[in-house]
This record gives C-alpha cells, sequence and structure tokens, in this order.
C-alpha cells in the first residue's frame, strides 16, 4: 500500500482501498506520492517538485488502483473548523439509510476488468459527507453560465439554489450576467428558490452567456471583493479551462473559495463523463429534423433530405440521432473522413441509394468534412472570441456539390432539400431524463463544495456521480472511436460505406482514444496516467 503526505510530511494513512479522505485538515499545501516505506517498494518516481508542477493529487494503492483525486481546502488551509452536515436534520432525508457517502468510496473508470486486470483509474464518489466546511449563514454562493447554450443550463442554475437552500440552508446566491465578463462588467442577480422556480421549463439560461472575456485576474478580483465563497461554474470544455486558473489563482491567494465544475456541452465532447446534460434532449430533438427530411425527400422523385447538426469535433449527437430514426441513409460525422467521387465515395452511394430506394436522409455534423471544403476553397482560420475554430458550413457546400454533381450531364434529376435545426435544437428546454440528471448534477457540486471540496467537476462515471480534477476533464476531448463497436451498429443500420481502407483501421486501432457513452476495454486510462507517469520520470 502507498501513502499520501502533505508537505508539512503528516502522513495520512490510507485504509482498505488505499486512498484517504480529506475531511480532516491536514496542515500543508499540497498532497503528492511517495515510495511506500513500508514494502520498500518504489511507487512511482515523482520528486515533490515534479508532482508541484503537474498539480494533481494521484493517490496508487494496491493492484494498480489509482485514486484521480480532487483538491480540498485543507490542502492550502490549515486548521480550518468542520460542522455537522445539517442534512441529518432534514426531514425529507431521514428516509435515506445511509445519510453520508462512506469517505472511503471511490468509482472505478474502468468496469469491464479480466482476471489479471489492474484495478485502475477511480475517482472521487460524489454527494453529502458527515462534516462540512461551511456554516449556512456564511455561505455566499454564485452560479455563472458560459459558452454555447445547452438543453438543461436553467435547471442546473434552478437546482443549485434549490439544492443549497433546502438541503443545507444556504440564503445568499447570486447570478453572474452573461458569463465570465459578468464578473467585473455587470451587475449580480439575486437567485432564490422563488425567483428559479419555473425555469427549468425554459431554454436558454436566466444568466445569459458569453464566449471570450475570460480574465482571470478580474475574476478572482470581483470574487474576493464580493465575499463570494464558492463559485459554481456551468460551461463546456473552454468554461472548464476557465474554471481551472480560476480555481489556480484562488488557491495561490490562499482563500476559502471553492470552484466546482458543472460540465455543458451538447456536443458530448468532454472525456470521462458517461455523457453531458443536453445531448439526450438534442438527439430526440433532432428527430423532428430527421422526420422532416424523410417527409420530404419521400414525397418527390429522387428527394435527398440533407439535415446539418451540431458537433463542432464530434459526432455524437449525428450518430445517436441517426441511430435513433432509422430513416437515414448516411451519417456524416467529424471522426469519420469521407470523399465525394470516384468508387466508394459520397456520390457514388447516393446514386445507388436513390436507383434502389427512390430518397434518401443524411445526416450531417457540422464539423464533418471541413478539410474538403478547406482543400477546395483554401478557408481563412477564423476564432471565434474563445478561440474556438469558426466553422465553414460544409452542410450547404456538400449539398449544393451534389446538386452540381448530378446535373453534370444530366446524370440524374435529383431534388434536394437542406434543413438547419442546429439552433432550434439548443434552444429547447430540457427533455424530463435531462431534467433529473441535471438535478443530480448540481446536487453532487453542492454536496462537494459544502464538504470542503475544489478545483472539481462532477459527472457520472459509469453511473455513479464522482468528483473529477479539472485536468482530466480539459486535456483532451471526447470522440466517436469508429474503430468500436457503436460505430459499425451505424453502419450496419445505414448501410453507408465506410469509407475506410483496412489499413486506416489499423491505424485508427492504434491510437483509439478513451471515449464513453461507448465499452472501455483496453484500460486507455490507466495507459494514459502511466506514460504522465514515465515522461515526468524520463
Ligand atoms: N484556455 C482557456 N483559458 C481560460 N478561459 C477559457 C479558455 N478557453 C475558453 N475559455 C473561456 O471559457 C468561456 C467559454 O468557452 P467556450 O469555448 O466559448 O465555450 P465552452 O465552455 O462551451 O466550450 C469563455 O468565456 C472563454 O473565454
Ligand atoms: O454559434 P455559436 O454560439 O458559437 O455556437 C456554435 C457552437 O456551439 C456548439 O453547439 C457547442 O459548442 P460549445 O460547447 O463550445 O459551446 C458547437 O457545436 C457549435 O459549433
Ligand atoms: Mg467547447
Amino acid at each position: 500500500m502507498h501513502s499520501v503526505y502533505s508537505s508539512s510530511s503528516a502522513i495520512v494513512s490510507l485504509k482498505g482501498t488505499g486512498i484517504s479522505d480529506f475531511s480532516n485538515p491536514v496542515s500543508g499545501s499540497r498532497t503528492w506520492l511517495k515510495s511506500s516505506s513500508g514494502s520498500g517498494q518504489k511507487v512511482g518516481c515523482f520528486s515533490r517538485s515534479q508532482m508541484e508542477n503537474m498539480g494533481n493529487k494521484v493517490v496508487v494503492g494496491a493492484g494498480g488502483y489509482v485514486l484521480e483525486d480532487v483538491p480540498h481546502f485543507s490542502d492550502y488551509i490549515p486548521h480550518l473548523p468542520t460542522y455537522p452536515n445539517p442534512l441529518q436534520d432534514n426531514p425529507a432525508y431521514s428516509v435515506v439509510k445511509q445519510y453520508f457517502v462512506n469517505v472511503d468510496d471511490t468509482v472505478a473508470q474502468k468496469i469491464v476488468v479480466h482476471n489479471n486486470s489492474p484495478r485502475g483509474t477511480h475517482f472521487r464518489r460524489a454527494g453529502p459527507r458527515q462534516r462540512v466546511y461551511f456554516e449556512s449563514d456564511d455561505v455566499h454562493a454564485c452560479i455563472v453560465t458560459c459558452g454555447g447554450l445547452c438543453p438543461g443550463l436553467n435547471t442546473v442554475i434552478r437546482e443549485i439554489v434549490c439544492g443549497l437552500h433546502h438541503m443545507y440552508g444556504v440564503k445568499r446566491v447570486l447570478g453572474i450576467d452573461g458569463g465570465y465578463r459578468g464578473f467585473y462588467s455587470r451587475n449580480t442577480i439575486p437567485l432564490t428558490p422563488k425567483s428559479v422556480n419555473d425555469i427549468h421549463k425554459r431554454g436558454g439560461t436566466i444568466l445569459g452567456t458569453s464566449r471570450g472575456g475570460h480574465n482571470t485576474t478580474k475574476i478572482v478580483d470581483s470574487i474576493q471583493d464580493r465575499g463570494i465563497n464558492q463559485v459554481y461554474i456551468i460551461g463546456g470544455d473552454g468554461t472548464q479551462k476557465g474554471a481551472s486558473v480560476i480555481y489556480e489563482e484562488i488557491k495561490r491567494r490562499g482563500l476559502k473559495v471553492a470552484v466546482a465544475g458543472i460540465p455543458k456541452t451538447i456536443d458530448n465532447d468532454i472525456p470521462v463523463i458517461d455523457r453531458s446534460f443536453g445531448f439526450d434532449t438534442a438527439v430526440e430533438e433532432a428527430q423532428r429534423a430527421i422526420n422532416a427530411a424523410h417527409v420530404e425527400s419521400e414525397s418527390i422523385e429522387n428527394g435527398i433530405g440533407f439535415v446539418k447538426l451540431m458537433g463542432r469535433y464530434s459526432g455524437f449527437i449525428a450518430m445517436y440521432a441517426t441511430l435513433a430514426s432509422r430513416d437515414v441513409d448516411c451519417c456524416l460525422i467529424p471522426e469519420s473522413p469521407f470523399y465525394l467521387e470516384g468508387p466508394g465515395g459520397l456520390f457514388e452511394y447516393i446514386e445507388k441509394r436513390l436507383i434502389e430506394n427512390g430518397h434518401m436522409v443524411i445526416v450531417m455534423a457540422e464539423g464533418a468534412g471541413q478539410e474538403l471544403l478547406s482543400e477546395s476553397i483554401h478557408s481563412m482560420t477564423k476564432q471565434d472570441a474563445s478561440g474556438n475554430k469558426l466553422l465553414q458550413d460544409v452542410g450547404l457546400w456538400i449539398s449544393q456539390k451534389i446538386k452540381d454533381h448530378f446535373k453534370e450531364g444530366n446524370k440524374m434529376s435529383i431534388n434536394l432539400k437542406y434543413i438547419d435545426p442546429t439552433y432550434m435544437i439548443r434552444a429547447v428546454p430540457s427533455n424530463a431524463s435531462d431534467n433529473v440528471y441535471c438535478t443530480l448534477l448540481a446536487q453532487s457540486a453542492v454536496h462537494g463544495a459544502m464538504a470542503g471540496y475544489t478545483g472539481f467537476t462532477v459527472g457520472p462515471v459509469n453511473g455513479r456521480h464522482s468528483y473529477i480534477p479539472f485536468h482530466r476533464i480539459i486535456e483532451q476531448q471526447n470522440k466517436v472511436v469508429i474503430t468500436d463497436r457503436m460505430w459499425a451498429r451505424l453502419l450496419s443500420s445505414t448501410n453507408q460505406p465506410s469509407f475506410l481502407s483496412t489499413k486506416d483501421v489499423i491505424e485508427d486501432k492504434a491510437e483509439e482514444p478513451p471515449t464513453q457513452l461507448l465499452d472501455h476495454e483496453n484500460g486507455l486510462e490507466v495507459n494514459l496516467l502511466n506514460k504522465k507517469i514515465n515522461s515526468a520520470c524520463n
């Protein structure tokens, strides 16, 4: 078994699973890995400064057990008082058999294992703790929403406000207006259970949102000046990067301010978590557009219904909407390169399908085929205010190319209807299942902040809500793995060509990224950690 040490060298013993909870304040500013002196076996090879540079809290236990832990106030503020969790006096929760999450509970990232598999990466289980680090009257929380819209934003806001109020008796919650820049350029909005009561029935975010405008110093100054001590940040990969630097600055200033991220991405491009809120709603809402495309295409000779869906780098919405519909003949996503002309190309497939069936439906994620368009028109690489690549409308461009192709030499007379429902999908309120999911995310975030955790994102890992360190959320994007069984299911449901050679498949398998929504069969997360450890050692 291996140990976690604080910089004051106070040893926190590791029970059972080889982990420790940080609910007891430990003096010192950091935790790091150290060789297990008991067994004489070397664990990891980090010097203190290497671990400090990496800034990650990792605990290694028996059998290849790894806990990628989240920071806690006690890591950098010594001797903080704790209080009994008010939930234990809450009549609604009196029916719960076990009020509090066991301090040793962690959630396995990899659940498909073999006889000799290492136990692999784990995350701290989310939920209420026996002791909290805030008295109800002392909490001054704020909530901010950043990045693009996503169904469910208002539900998360509502449930943070109500969770704080009903479970922990917190009365002071502020809304930050218009994303990160609202911290320093706008007035705040007081939020109460009454004022947020109905907001989950509306799309968008009552707080407004924005891209760009992340100024760490100004944001943390504003947090400090207003006396805010819990910051709930709802947003996608860009937002979580912003939240991570806010947390670092807060820690640098030694402030007792919890920073909790709630991952928002309609594209489902955030790694580690099972899925993101709003994704389910988006897939459901996309059915209306696909149905319309089907009706239109069926009604005319050689009809083609072409639907563009969101998905800048990840084609999950397109893939799941296609699988759900069964009316789609071709699904194009950014992860699966395709080509238009020649044998095995898109034009050939369209012609074949129209001859066979008289009509067809194509679904395309907005990020698909960007390289075809750039090659063709030498497009400039423009960015939005957050630094995200601004995409060309490939759907419109391909639609025109299809029309031109069939017009040339009077090949075939086709009727193509182009449908772009992207913003209509994004603006709807979340569906019932996303509403429940948003509630759990919000409550997990509230429990974590009250328990003194900070610098974390919440999310379900294999169905269990967990606290995940920021770096795991922001270091890579979740993508559809086209050598996985789910993409094969899609290909078999549409009958479209894979546009891949055997060589491509072999190469892709060799560098397959980890993904959620799909099976984890190869322990890539552990490999990733090992790679990090090795590179830190070299
Ligand atoms: N690397 C980064 N560091 C700090 N802030 C960032 C970073 N990337 C994005 N942000 C900020 O996060 C917010 C949202 O980012 P954006 O990419 O637009 O949306 P999303 O969070 O949905 O991906 C913006 O205010 C942006 O300035
Ligand atoms: O037009 P906007 O507001 O920049 O949003 C478009 C982008 O928003 C998204 O839906 C989600 O992006 P974010 O998660 O970065 O907000 C992308 O798929 C899409 O390209
Ligand atoms: Mg993003």
